[in-house]
């Protein structure tokens, strides 16, 4: 049995033997991409090429850690060196930061830091901002990094006034930066491809070195990343590059999707690799993902079938509210695990944005689920964790300002805002970084003594901690706890019981950095284990191995499998996100981030939206996603889910809900309905009475009268009675209990032999026969 060459289609197994020359593998999600590429990856190091000359760049390091163990696997040996495109720049400008300026410890800045100092930066270039935000600033100067424009190739260019102002604060930006000798994401990417550009003998040196390159996920490539993987594949040109340009979801961040659609121009050798068949998902479900994509114009068609069993329908349920969404999801999970032999991992809940996950990590952790929020970037924002990780950044590099800033009176020293003013003044002026000038405070004449007494004992104490910098990590951070008393302080400014999580969480920290130490036994330095944190992604955060239930963004799911799929708050607003509907390129990627959710899944998946949502402390009302309305419904099973869960008649959903006073017909879903053409407004006639077709949603206030209008007496109910749901079929009531509106039937449905209980008031059991 050949393990690298056995099982695979023919089109996988040519592109999997393919060895020199470029290769576009283009194809839909499923069919078996990023398993070529680890195929062929032990294919060329059995076929005898050194594993130090293979590069394979993926889209998370997730990604890439998977993909190594699995070759070690299939070719065991040395390692190849697998990243994503931030960490290879992070390790080609620790090993050549010289030629863009920077000395070897540099820092990465994160986003907080980053927008710290365009502050800064705004501020010493003196623009106004009356017709812009920093925001729109910082935005603009990504941009322009993301177009390979230095602030020297932008003299004199002309530019449409709003970037005017970015073009004239990206120079200061870039100044500061370089004093602190730090970068941000995409300086990373900008300074290794200008490295290549300008240095030719280097760039020819690691086109021999990196002779075969692979890049998954192409779509989501930026021109930096594109210039990069061109300028190493000159000479060499074994490129290989898949991707699918219905899953490109980063054009926010400047991917562009022409790098996967020009590639053909771009290397006229190439050999491009359909493969059209799906292993991973149901027909059902492609056929969902397939009739909702082909809603974009800018796409080119693929087929994609798949051998797999056409399996349970795709369910699309409108909740009357999110509590219900997360109740019900919740109860389906049990359901699934007790019954049916599932366990937690196989379930993932995919949302647009991670506030929608709230209500169901309360559902799930009240029923004892297991799951994990896959949050990665979150925990390394919070501020005790910034807090003690800028102490580690300024150990490892003093002139790193925004670390600095942070920390210089955190916990309270008595340095206040007055006299960091004055530092920053004599820093820019000197150009020098901040804890230098701090050092240099003697200079300062607007600085008091006594001040200067508190700036000196600061000082102290960051050279005692530098003076611990190649301990193990575990004592350096546990130096860096004991020295600034940190836990203390975070004791004393917390108000009682208000948030212990603080002190959870720098334990966590704690564990973080024992595990380094594990994991490095040799080659553990601060300085890796900060460039770890800086370059982690959400999805790194996720752990296939743990027997959990998955909560994650759409954005963090690219990549994955799960036997069963929850989307939830498919909702207009959400999904598109409100600031993609003015903008049709926004808009189509929004679907195609539905697109990617969708096909997450391998065997059940269900799309859900609420009626009512609650947001910043409010219940409002919510609209379906226009994308639901593109998807089959027909084949589809659509609940209108304003019922009881199946468990126990005390779990209500009977939420207190604060009607916003513009509560009537005109509320914001229904003037959407309004202008659908009418078609689409009729509701469809199906055999069971009380599902409603998604066009059908209605306000709260209607369904609330509807439901008032179509209930039938609950005391009508006698046991052996025969009704029929429209999830479960026909069942027979097995038993009743309570009264008025609390009288709850027990069914024991045909389908399953499972038993259910519903609360008569709210079911929407119809009644087939009285015996
Ligand atoms: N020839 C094959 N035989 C058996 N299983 C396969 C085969 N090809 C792919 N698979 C399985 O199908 C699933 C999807 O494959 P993979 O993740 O490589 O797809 P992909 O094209 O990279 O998807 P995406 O676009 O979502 O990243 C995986 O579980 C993989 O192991
Ligand atoms: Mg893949």
């Amino acid at each position: 049995m050949d393990l690298i060459l056995d099982n695979l289609t023919d089109p996988q197994r040519a592109a999997v033997t393919h060895m020199d020359g470029p290769m576009l593998m283009l194809a839909g999600p499923g069919s078996g991409k990023t398993r070529v590429v680890t195929h062929r990856i032990a294919h060329l190091l059995r076929e005898g090429v050194p594993a130090s000359q293979i590069l394979a760049l993926t889209f998370t390091n997730k990604a890439a850690e998977e993909m190594l163990a699995r070759v070690q696997q299939l070719a065991p040996g040395e390692p190849v060196w697998m990243s994503t495109f931030h960490r290879f720049c992070a390790r080609m400008l620790r090993q050549y930061s010289s030629l863009v300026g920077l000395q070897e410890n540099y820092s990465i800045y994160d986003m907080a830091d980053a927008k710290a100092t365009m502050k800064r930066a705004i501020e010493v270039s003196g623009i106004s901002l009356s017709h812009t935000s920093p925001d729109q600033i910082a935005n603009a100067i990504s941009h322009f990094k993301n177009q390979l424009l230095t602030p020297e190739s932008m003299e004199g260019v002309n530019l449409p006034a709003g970037k005017m102002l970015a073009a004239k604060v990206y120079p200061y930006y870039q100044q500061l930066l370089l004093v602190a000798n730090a970068v941000d994401f995409d300086c990373m990417l900008l300074h290794v491809a200008r490295m290549l550009r300008e240095n030719p003998e280097l760039r020819e040196a690691l086109d021999s070195r990196f002779r075969y390159i692979m890049v998954d996920e192409y779509q989501d490539t930026n021109l930096a990343q594109y210039a990069i993987v061109r300028s190493l594949s000159v000479v060499h040109q074994n490129l290989a590059v898949t991707g699918d340009p219905d899953q490109s979801i980063y054009g926010w961040r400047g991917a562009n999707l022409n790098n996967i659609l020009d590639f053909e121009n771009d290397y006229p050798q190439v050999k491009t690799v359909r493969l059209e068949q799906n292993y991973r998902s149901t027909p059902n479900i492609l056929r969902v993902a397939d009739q909702l994509i082909t809603n974009n114009t800018r796409r080119k068609h693929k087929g994609l079938y798949t051998h797999n069993p056409e399996g349970a329908a795709v369910r699309l349920r409108i909740y009357a509210n999110g509590y219900q969404e997360a109740d019900d999801i919740a109860d389906q999970i049990v359901e699934q695990i007790q019954n049916h032999g599932r366990s937690p991992k196989d379930f993932a809940i995919l949302c647009r944005m991670n506030y929608l996950t709230r209500s169901l990590e309360h559902s799930l952790r009240s029923r004892v689920v297991p799951y994990t929020i896959v949050r990665g970037v979150e925990f390394y924002q919070r501020k005790e964790i910034k807090d003690l990780l800028s102490y580690l950044q300024l150990i490892n590099n003093p002139a790193n300002d925004a670390a600095l800033s942070r920390i210089v009176n955190t916990p309270a020293r008595g340095i206040g805002k007055t006299t960091m003013d004055r530092v920053m003044l004599y820093a820019a002026r000197h150009r020098i970084p901040l804890f230098e000038a701090i050092c240099r405070c003697d200079e300062i004449e607007s600085i008091k003594p006594r001040t200067r007494g508190l700036l000196k004992r600061f000082v102290g104490i960051i050279d005692a901690l530098s003076r611990k910098a190649s301990s193990s990590l575990e004592d350096l951070l546990r130096f860096v706890l004991e020295q600034t008393q940190y836990s203390d302080y975070l004791r004393f400014s917390t108000v009682e019981g208000e948030d212990n999580d603080a002190l959870a969480n720098v334990d966590e920290l704690v564990s973080a950095a024992v595990e380094f130490d594990r994991q490095h036994p040799d080659d553990g330095s601060l300085e890796t284990f900060l460039e770890q944190v800086a370059l982690i992604s959400d999805t790194d955060a996720w752990e296939e191995s743990s027997d959990r239930v998955t909560l994650m963004t759409l954005h963090a799911a690219k990549g994955l499998e799960f036997p069963c799929v929850y989307i939830i708050g498919v909702e207009d607003q959400v999904l598109p996100h409100h600031r993609s509907h003015d903008d049709p390129m926004q808009f189509e990627e929004e679907r195609r981030l539905l697109f990617v959710g969708i096909t997450r899944a391998e065997q059940t998946l269900q799309l859900s939206m609420a009626k009512l949502r609650s947001a910043r402390g409010s219940m409002r009302p919510a609209a379906a996603s226009p994308f639901l309305l593109e998807l089959p419904r027909e084949e589809m099973q659509v609940i209108d889910a304003h019922q009881p869960t199946q468990y126990g008649d005390d779990n209500d959903f009977d939420v207190d809900v604060e009607y916003p006073e513009a509560w009537d017909m005109h509320a914001d879903h229904d003037d959407d309905l309004n202008q659908l053409p009418p078609e689409e407004r009729t509701p469809e006639t199906t055999s069971t009475p009380r599902t409603a077709p998604i066009a059908s949603v209605t306000t709260a206030a209607q369904m609330l009268e509807q439901q008032m209008a179509n209930t039938i007496d609950p005391e009508i109910y006698t046991v052996g009675m025969i009704v029929s749901h429209p999830e479960y079929g026909s069942g027979r009531i097995q038993s009743l209990s309570g009264s008025g509106g609390k009288r709850t039937a027990t069914v024991n449905f045909f389908v399953d032999s499972i038993e259910r209980r519903f609360r008569l008031s709210h079911a929407q059991l119809t009644i087939e026969s009285e015996d």
